[in-house]
């Protein structure tokens, strides 16, 4: 990966509009949904009935999944006149680089499965290739990290790690992470265990007791050797390995060998409560990263979004990454008001994947874009500096 900056102009986002009425103009409308219901109707139809009970299923009824995309509905902008916000600047610096908009692709650790050629990762480096949006990449990937981050083609990688219990192999996966020039190192908290999966649990359904999206480990050469043999020889043991390994029941007191892990930008994942925020920068992360896993973890939970300013004032001005019930640019430019550095999209560039592999991914990412851009026009908020708590109203 290289460090030239990627070759897109921060700005102008909106243009996606003018390109798809123009191209309309010659009779070609646009291969995939315009509106995210459409999104996941036909991601819901294209993706295999298991992969896509795993990517859109939930904790438990899935209520705190529901009640984090109806959060945004709880707050309206204040559209304001007579400011001309004819030039939008939506990029920001984060981790010594700059990034063309304050938007990025959640670590999917499913990725993978959701292209129709298996390879939705790749996918999705091409994606941030194609657009500069930076990548987080999962540990659970079909494709080894390394050759993720051979696709970003200059845009931001970030490596998303779940920590084993072995420090050995942490170790080495950050190494490697490093090597293949990742930006930053985000550490996911809330996923040791797996909730309560009802969906999942219904058709018996998780995809890496299959032995799938674990290229990661297969390639590492400390879980080759504790596995003893090639995982080829043994695909059965690799997989029992890999559960005695996956999650790691992390303290507080783990905080310092986290961070000694590596020079690289720290940023804990699933920090929702501000002591957390406080404990977490005292112990030297470099960010914070809002998000309650999509609820896909804890049924009962508060919004992600209800999180959000918490952390961002504890955070006591540590960028704060935010994910978790993102469908729309609206949503983006909310989550900014409140406070986020960096907003995440999750499942719906999952859909999008499904849909059309990179094509579908770019799509949906310059969606999500267009319509911040057009909000921040249409409302006169011409720079995320504007977009304060003050652009906000709480709606009853
Ligand atoms: C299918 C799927 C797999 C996920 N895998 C990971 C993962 O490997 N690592 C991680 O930190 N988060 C993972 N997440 C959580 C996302 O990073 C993000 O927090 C979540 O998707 C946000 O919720 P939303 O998609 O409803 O907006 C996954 C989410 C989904 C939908
Ligand atoms: O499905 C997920 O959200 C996820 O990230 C995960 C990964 C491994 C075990 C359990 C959940």
């Amino acid at each position: 990966m290289s460090d030239q900056p990627p070759p897109h102009p921060p700005t102008a986002f909106g243009n996606y509009q003018n390109d798809i009425y123009l191209r309309a103009l010659g009779g070609v409308l646009p291969d995939h949904p315009m509106a995210f219901a459409e999104l996941e109707e036909r991601a819901a139809a294209a993706l295999p009935p298991s992969v896509w009970s795993y990517v859109a299923g939930g904790a438990g009824d899935e209520a705190t999944q529901r009640a984090n995309a109806e959060a945004f509905g709880r707050w309206g902008l204040y559209p304001r006149m007579f400011v001309g916000a004819k030039e939008r600047d939506l990029s920001v610096e984060l981790f010594g680089r700059r990034w063309p908009a304050p938007l990025f692709m959640a670590p999917i650790g499913v990725l993978g499965l959701c292209a129709q050629d298996g390879h939705g990762d790749l996918a999705a480096a091409r994606a941030a290739a194609a657009t500069g949006v930076p990548m987080a990449a999962s540990t659970l990937s079909v494709d080894p990290l390394e050759d993720v981050a051979a696709q970003l083609g200059g845009a931001p990688g970030l490596f998303q790690l779940y920590t084993p219990t072995d420090r050995d192999l942490a170790a080495s996966l950050v190494h490697r992470a490093e090597q293949a020039g990742y930006t930053a190192v985000v550490v996911t908290l809330d996923t040791w265990i797996t909730g309560w999966r009802p969906r999942d649990l219904a058709t018996g359904n998780f995809p890496q007791l299959r032995g799938h999206c674990l290229a990661n480990y297969l390639t590492d050469p400390v879980f080759r050797r504790l596995l003893g043999r090639d995982p080829r020889d043994d695909p059965q043991g690799a997989v029992l390995l890999w559960t005695q390994l996956f999650g790691n029941p992390l303290t507080w007191d783990d905080l310092p060998w986290l961070r000694s892990l590596t020079k690289l930008p720290l940023v804990v994942k699933g920090i929702c409560h501000p002591e957390d925020a406080r404990r977490a920068r005292d112990g030297g992360v470099d960010a914070l990263y809002c998000s309650n896993h999509g609820g896909r973890q804890a049924n009962g939970g508060l919004p992600a979004l209800t999180a959000l300013p918490g952390v961002v004032e504890a955070a006591g001005g540590l960028p704060v990454l935010f994910d978790s019930g993102v469908r729309s640019g609206a949503d983006v430019v909310k989550a900014l008001a409140l406070g986020a550095t960096a907003v995440g999209l999750g499942r719906p560039y999952a859909y999008g994947c499904a849909l059309g592999g990179t094509d579908g991914i770019v799509h949906v990412l310059k969606s999500v874009l267009a319509e911040a851009d057009l909000v921040m026009a249409v409302d006169g908020y011409p720079t995320l500096a504007d977009l304060t708590p003050e652009a906000l109203h709480p709606l009853p």
